[in-house]
């Protein structure tokens, strides 16, 4: 199987193998999940994807959170630049209404882009998979800046067909970075932004980082 495809095969609830082959077999919905740190090609994996159920034929959308402002309004837009026009919400309950209930019903994919700041990520994605039918493919961050698991992305788990963890290069050092380090001041949970306030790293650099942080802001307080 080439890298970037789902398996063609899932049990069903008897226990038993049933095909699929995005052809909507026993109207049954799909749900997959794509994290990692900030600048691990989640965003790219997302749109490749989406391309490829596109080319089959399939009916597709793209939701990302009108929060992420940072390259464009209405689209989603990776790292390096490739785009793909998207609707940007404030949560996902909009949708279905943003959309109409006719083009909701042909959709057969539904791209989640930034899914870390849905707060109804959960029940939008088991509503969709479970009782609509669809497929949904999301991306997110499943940990924040403090390595905190972030919004909802770590409660789809249970309910998704696959989960696919990628990483990024440790800006430091060139390893596999899993982890993003803040490299600005600020403590909320949710800031937006791009290489001038994130880096990926590795686990070394970012216990060293979150340490030379501490200290820095140690020494702030007490001047
Ligand atoms: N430190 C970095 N700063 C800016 N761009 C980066 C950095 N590291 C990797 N990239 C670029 O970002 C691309 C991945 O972008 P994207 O798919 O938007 O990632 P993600 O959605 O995981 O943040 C990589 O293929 C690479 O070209
Ligand atoms: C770690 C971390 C990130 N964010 C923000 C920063 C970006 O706007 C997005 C992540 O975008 P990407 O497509 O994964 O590169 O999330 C945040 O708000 N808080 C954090 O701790």
């Amino acid at each position: 199987m080439a890298s970037g495809e789902f398996p063609s095969v899932s049990l069903n609830d008897r226990g038993t193998v049933a095909h699929w082959a995005g052809s909507g077999c026993c109207n049954s919905g799909e749900i997959h999940v794509i994290l990692g740190p900030m600048f691990a090609g989640k965003t790219t994996a997302l749109l490749r994807r989406i391309k490829i159920e596109s080319s089959n034929g399939r009916k597709v959308a793209i939701i990302k959170s009108s929060k992420d402002t940072r390259y464009a309004i209405d689209s989603v837009v990776t790292h390096d630049g490739a785009m793909y026009p998207c609707w940007a919400l404030p949560d996902l309950s909009s949708f279905r209404q943003e959309l109409g209930d006719d083009a909701y019903d042909k959709l057969d994919v539904i791209g989640i882009d930034e899914a870390q700041f849905f707060e109804d990520l959960y029940d939008f994605c088991r509503e969709a998979a479970d009782h609509d039918g669809k497929t949904v493919i999301l991306a997110g961050l499943d940990g924040d800046y403090l390595r905190r698991r972030f919004g909802s992305v770590l409660d789809v788990i249970p309910i998704a067909n696959t989960v696919m963890k990628l990483t990024a290069r440790c800006q430091l050092c060139g390893k596999k970075a899993s982890f993003t380090l803040r490299k600005t001041p600020e403590t909320e949970t949710e800031l937006i932004g791009g290489s001038e306030i994130y880096i990926p790293v590795c686990r070394q650099h970012y216990l060293n980082g979150q340490t030379s942080q501490a200290a820095s802001s140690y020494g702030y307080l007490r001047s």
